[in-house]
């Protein structure tokens, strides 16, 4: 029996020092500026387990901060997270009630640690339909974090691809009849009004889950973005995985740099 904790003990380690490896084996070629997830699987997780769904996104939040911390280690400038669509507004209202409580929780846990690593929080959605506990709690860690220059974490919430881009169109045209619009219409300036405005376009989208889907997330901004998609589920997903994304963003990268 101690034998074999033993082995196992220097298996974990072993693991972590590979992992510290392929960190530092990634810095020494191009670290995405942006990386999107859209962080599926949580319900089918539970399931799977015969747990209830909550559980599913209970666990899923945990590794929220995980993949944020490598994300910051890396030198990572935007980790794009996708929590909820405007879509999940469907779910049953007890697992709708649940998820807003999340960013409290997240928020009431690691807030502290976000802001000792001097990351920014940030939401990108329609806030206006958020719960006031949440909408409190979120604002709290914005205004927490305004000034910290790390990794810049963004939640899309209440986010829906289609209405961002409305939105920013009849922004755009009520400027443009107004006359407050100074340069030609171009695509660099549609993307000022888009609820991303100020922040690069996504460089690589992680989907976990084994959907190959988009599902009206981020789609004027992902026109050039690389994917990246897994079976694992988001709650079984890991530092490892996000690290083995990034290097195969990286080979991707020279291999079209022959073209
Ligand atoms: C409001 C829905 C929701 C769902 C959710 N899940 C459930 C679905 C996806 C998997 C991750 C866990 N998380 N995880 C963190 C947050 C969070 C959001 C904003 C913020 F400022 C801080 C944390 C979160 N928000």
């Amino acid at each position: 029996m101690f034998k074999k904790f033993q082995r196992w003990k220097k298996d974990q380690s072993d693991a972590v020092r590979n992992l510290s490896e392929k960190k530092r084996e990634l810095l020494k070629s191009e670290i995405p500026d942006h990386v999107a997830i859209i962080m599926d699987g949580n319900g089918r997780w539970a399931q799977k387990r015969a747990l209830p769904r909550i559980m599913g996104h209970h666990e899923g939040m945990k590794v929220v901060r995980h993949i944020t911390k490598t994300a910051n280690e890396l030198g990572i400038k935007v980790l794009t997270l996708y929590a909820f669509s405007t879509e999940n507004w469907k779910r049953p209202k007890p697992e709708v009630e649940f998820l807003m409580k999340l960013p409290v929780e997240f928020l009431g846990t690691f807030l502290p640690e976000l802001i000792e690593e001097n990351v920014q929080v940030r939401i990108m959605g329609d806030a206006t339909a958020l719960p006031p506990h949440t909408l409190k709690a979120v604002n709290q860690a914005i205004d927490d974090t305004k000034h910290n220059t790390g990794l810049i974490l963004n939640f899309a919430l209440n986010y829906g691809s289609r209405y961002e881009m409305m939105e920013a169109m009849k922004a755009m045209m009520k400027d443009h009849q107004e006359g407050r619009v100074k340069e030609p219409l171009s695509e660099e300036l549609f993307s000022t009004y888009l609820m991303s405005g100020g922040l690069p376009d996504p460089d690589l989208l992680i989907r976990t889950s084994g959907e190959l889907r988009v599902s009206n997330f981020m789609l004027w901004q992902l026109a050039y973005t690389e994917f990246w998609f897994t079976d694992v589920l988001w709650p079984d997903f890991t530092d490892a995985l996000f690290v083995q994304a990034v290097e195969d963003y990286q080979n991707r990268g020279r291999r079209f740099g022959g073209v």
